[in-house]
């Protein structure tokens, strides 16, 4: 290529990137404003965010992608919140865990995150009010829901106001840059499960398999030793100068989890909303059946239920349903009332946008 010719596209970036530039702030002058009008009100509104993101997806020429353009907007969008107030979110540590990825993804980098010891502490923070929002994992594709995060939403006054959707790449690490010597191997036991077929072809018997209290924590362990490796993601192998023996070594390829995104706050509606419900009938014949019925007979589409062991002792079980549409919709406020009369017990636990990207 001639140098005339990359000299005329590099002039032609530099003019542009001035624009970006002059745009860009001239959006965080607005963002400032709008800060301005809420005044103490809540900064962070997910359901226009979500409606800035799924515009910038729908309307986007390329040739980037769409799913680009919108983390590209995400991070701009959590710039200009930083100037109306910075947020700090609360998420189960250590540093490096794909919960802090989860934070990041849906908040942006202008966040601070706060790590915590567990899902209970996270919850606890934000309930006294010491962190914005709580990011929880709340289900894994491979390995179903994350029991903790149920049994707290049960009681907890915060509201679920927003989901993420991460796909979770796990990686083989280690001090070493090779397979040998290799005495154990540290990771979280839902990694450890969700890697187990890769565990079985490519570690002997001999190699223990240790479950810890996170990935990041596996990492870490594995840092300190050149006989131990650990399972983990990207931000765990970067934080802790790892040495990645083998990526993505998930057995299942679309290995996906799902977090939530509580604080004290409802979301307004966007237009592509969830609800999510926890509710209970007195433990007898067809109980299930006299909960699922009026949602079905109000035409409210479901896409998750999940039992779970009661752990008040009240009823035997509680069942946690996420449905189709926004609060207020006439069809849900139908449902919500025929269950409220064959229920023990209904909880809406927020109605929120469904993940953009
Ligand atoms: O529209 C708002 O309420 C804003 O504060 C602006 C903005 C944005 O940058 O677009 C920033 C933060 C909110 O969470 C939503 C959108």
């Amino acid at each position: 290529m001639s140098d005339h010719l990359l000299k005329q596209h590099r002039d032609a970036i530099d003019a542009i990137d001035q624009q970006i530039l002059a745009l860009i702030n001239q959006r965080a002058q607005h963002a400032r404003t709008i800060g301005e009008i809420k005044g103490s009100g809540v900064v962070y509104r997910p359901e226009r965010e979500a409606q800035v993101l799924t515009r910038i997806k729908e309307t986007n020429p390329g040739p980037l992608s769409g799913e680009t353009c919108a983390r590209l907007f995400r991070e701009i969008m959590s710039a200009c919140l930083a100037l109306e107030r910075p947020l700090t979110i609360a998420f189960l540590g250590p540093e490096g865990t794909f919960t802090q990825a989860a934070a990041i993804k849906h908040f942006g980098h202008a966040a601070s995150t706060l790590a915590c010891a567990s899902i209970d502490e996270a919850f606890r923070v934000v309930e006294a009010r010491g962190a914005d929002y709580v990011v929880a994992p709340v289900e894994n594709s491979t390995e179903g829901a994350v029991g903790r995060t149920l049994d707290l939403m049960v009681t907890t006054p915060l509201q679920i106001c927003g989901e993420v959707v991460l796909r979770i790449h796990h990686h083989f690490l280690r001090q070493t840059p090779d397979m040998l010597g290799i005495k154990r191997v540290y990771s979280h036991a839902q990694s450890l499960a969700q890697c187990h077929e890769w565990l079985n072809k490519h570690l002997g018997d001999e190699v223990e398999r240790i479950s810890v209290a996170s990935n990041a924590e596996g990492a870490r362990l594995a840092s300190l030793d050149p006989s131990s490796a650990a399972i983990a993601g990207d931000s765990a192998a970067e934080k802790f100068s790892l040495n990645k023996l083998a990526v993505n070594i998930e057995d299942e390829p679309n290995n996906t989890t799902r977090f939530l995104v509580l604080g004290y706050q409802q979301a307004a509606r966007s237009g592509k909303d969830k609800t999510s419900l926890v509710i209970s009938a007195p433990n007898r014949p067809g109980a299930l059946h006299t909960l699922v019925e009026p949602l079905a007979r109000n035409g409210v589409s479901m896409s998750k239920f999940e039992s779970r062991p009661s752990r008040t002792g009240l009823w035997e079980y509680v069942f946690f349903a996420d449905v189709d549409g926004f609060i207020d919709d006439v069809p849900l406020q139908a449902a919500l009332k025929d269950l409220q009369d064959v229920a023990a017990f209904v909880k809406v636990l927020g109605s929120y946008p469904q993940a953009v990207i």
